[in-house]
């Protein structure tokens, strides 16, 4: 079966829902930032330490090899969208779910490009609507995680 690709804004709850899902149907789940904290350290060191551009590069070959992989559950990175090669990869590889919230609930801490609060999010959503609205198969209120889990499993089901 092709794989369900969460899409969304930092702190949306892409991994919230993807362990979800997971949790469910027994399927694999590969978070893609969760990857890069094992093999790379935390992401804000590495943002300091390194800088975006050096992130978003080891962001492209987790990316590119979860795409790799089948019947898989993958919680992208809130920025993933930002590259067309890994949209590329990830609509390959599946169908894309693009779960949305207020920007006011969405979740800050430990999120470098969120840390200048609400003014940081409403630019970084000015920046990604159409990235994320372009690269979405289908579009979902992230209302509650077991719903959204539950309604995502179903629209796979149907596909
Ligand atoms: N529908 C919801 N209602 C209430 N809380 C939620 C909901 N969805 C997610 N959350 C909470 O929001 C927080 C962020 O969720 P999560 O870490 O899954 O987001 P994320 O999109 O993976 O973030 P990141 O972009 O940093 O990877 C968690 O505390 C989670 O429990
Ligand atoms: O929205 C973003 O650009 C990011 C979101 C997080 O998932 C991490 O991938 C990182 O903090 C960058
Ligand atoms: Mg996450």
């Amino acid at each position: 079966m092709k794989n369900i690709v969460i899409i969304g804004m930092p702190g949306v709850g892409k991994t919230s829902v993807a362990d979800a899902i997971g949790a469910i149907t027994g399927q694999t789940v590969i978070d893609i930032d969760r990857e890069i904290e094992k093999q790379h350290g935390p992401i804000p060191d590495i943002f300091r330490e390194k800088g975006e551009p050096h992130f978003r590069a080891i962001e492209k070959q987790t990316v590119a090899q979860a795409a790799k992989t089948e019947n898989t559950v993958i919680a992208t990175g809130g920025g993933s969208v930002l590259d067309e090669d890994n949209i590329r990869a990830l609509r390959a590889s599946g169908t894309l779910y693009w779960i949305r919230r207020p920007l006011e609930e969405l979740a800050q801490n430990g999120r470098p490009l969120s840390a200048g609060g609400m003014n940081a999010l409403k630019t970084l959503w000015d920046e990604r609507k159409e990235l994320y609205a372009e690269a979405a198969d289908s579009e979902i209120k992230n209302e509650t995680i077991k719903g959204t889990a539950e309604e995502i499993i179903k629209k796979h089901g149907q596909r």
